[in-house]
């Protein structure tokens, strides 16, 4: 079972203002809801994929409902902890621009928490736990390394897709995979990324502290993946972006699913890519069938 943690879920609220003027009265030209949070889209995705997968994390409140309900009529298996304040809301304004406003999550409670870890107990050493997104507010700082041990000690690999100092207690752990983008390697290592000798440098590291496999997402550019054999550049397909959030949830979903059925790191990277532009896209997330299409048009490349 691929288990998804989402500490931190989210209504996606997507609001197109064409023509956006600031501090005046402006009309939606659309708008749209959907079942967000990292985990949450990870587990959407390699549903869609047909890999098993549960959803886990904190849900509670109007917006918990809303995403319970979604994730019931995709018919996505999901076993969320109750929590009595309500899942944040994040907003996606498409205009010119792509602007987002993402929520400082819900306060949890101590007796919470304890319901979440006692569920982890029951994860064996056959599992894989993908965590990710960002921790409450209210949680303390380390809580992040507290779950992370408790997964590693159940024997289960993981994938960690988070940042700061939630991603270097991660490596520590010798995760399976991470997949920080460009801007979130560069914030790890508190350093500015000129060019793609840059980045190769600096996802290298990742590898050295730890990562058995490491994503480093370029949204427009395609990724690199560095494995202990090789790195590897792979492509975008040409296509029109309609909504790239959850592009980088998509790739984690068609790297674990793949990477697990067929040990096979090279196919995984490439359902990774074509997950990730499928989604960018779409409006939602990417379907199986626009998926498919695109791994034909993806092309990897070995630098080193
Ligand atoms: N504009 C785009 N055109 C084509 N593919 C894209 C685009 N944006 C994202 N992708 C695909 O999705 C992957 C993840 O996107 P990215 O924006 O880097 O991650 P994140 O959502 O984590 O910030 C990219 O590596 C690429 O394969
Ligand atoms: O938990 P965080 O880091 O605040 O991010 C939450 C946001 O990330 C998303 O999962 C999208 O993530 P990506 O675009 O990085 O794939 C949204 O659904 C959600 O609004």
């Amino acid at each position: 079972m691929i288990y998804t943690v989402t500490l931190n879920p989210s209504i996606d609220y997507v609001v197109q203002v064409n023509q956006l003027n600031l501090g005046a009265l402006n009309k939606m030209d659309n708008d749209m809801k959907f079942a967000g949070g990292k985990g949450i889209n990870v587990s959407r995705v390699l549903h869609e994929l047909g890999y098993d997968t549960t959803a886990l994390g904190f849900l509670g409140g109007f917006t918990g409902d809303f995403i319970v309900d979604t994730l019931t009529n995709q018919g996505i298996p999901a076993a969320f902890t109750p929590i009595q304040d309500d899942t944040r809301i994040n907003i996606k304004l498409k205009s010119e621009t792509e602007t987002e406003i993402n929520g400082q999550g819900p306060d949890i409670h101590p007796g919470e928490v304890d319901a979440l870890l006692r569920q982890l107990d029951s994860i064996t050493r056959q599992d894989t736990v993908i965590l990710s997104g960002s921790t409450p507010p209210s949680l303390q700082n380390d809580f992040q390394q507290q779950l992370i041990e408790r997964i590693a000690a159940t024997g289960a690999q993981f994938v960690s897709d988070t940042t700061g100092e939630g991603l270097t207690a991660a490596l520590s752990h010798l995760p399976m995979l991470v997949k920080p983008n460009q801007e979130e390697l560069a914030e790890l290592f508190d350093v500015t990324l000129n060019n793609q000798q840059d980045v190769i440098h600096y996802g290298q590291k990742l590898l050295d502290l730890g990562a058995r496999h490491a994503i480093v997402s370029m949204a427009g550019e395609g990724a690199l993946l560095f494995t202990q054999d090789g790195i590897y550049h792979g492509s975008t397909p040409a296509g029109q972006v309609k909504n790239s959030v959850g592009a980088g949830d998509s790739m984690i979903a068609g790297f674990t699913g793949k990477v697990i059925e067929t040990r096979d790191v090279l196919d995984a990277f490439l359902l990774s890519l074509a997950a990730g532009s499928a989604t960018a896209f779409s409006d939602d997330l990417a379907t199986a069938g626009n998926i498919d299409t695109l791994t034909e048009k993806v092309t990897i490349k070995r630098l080193a």
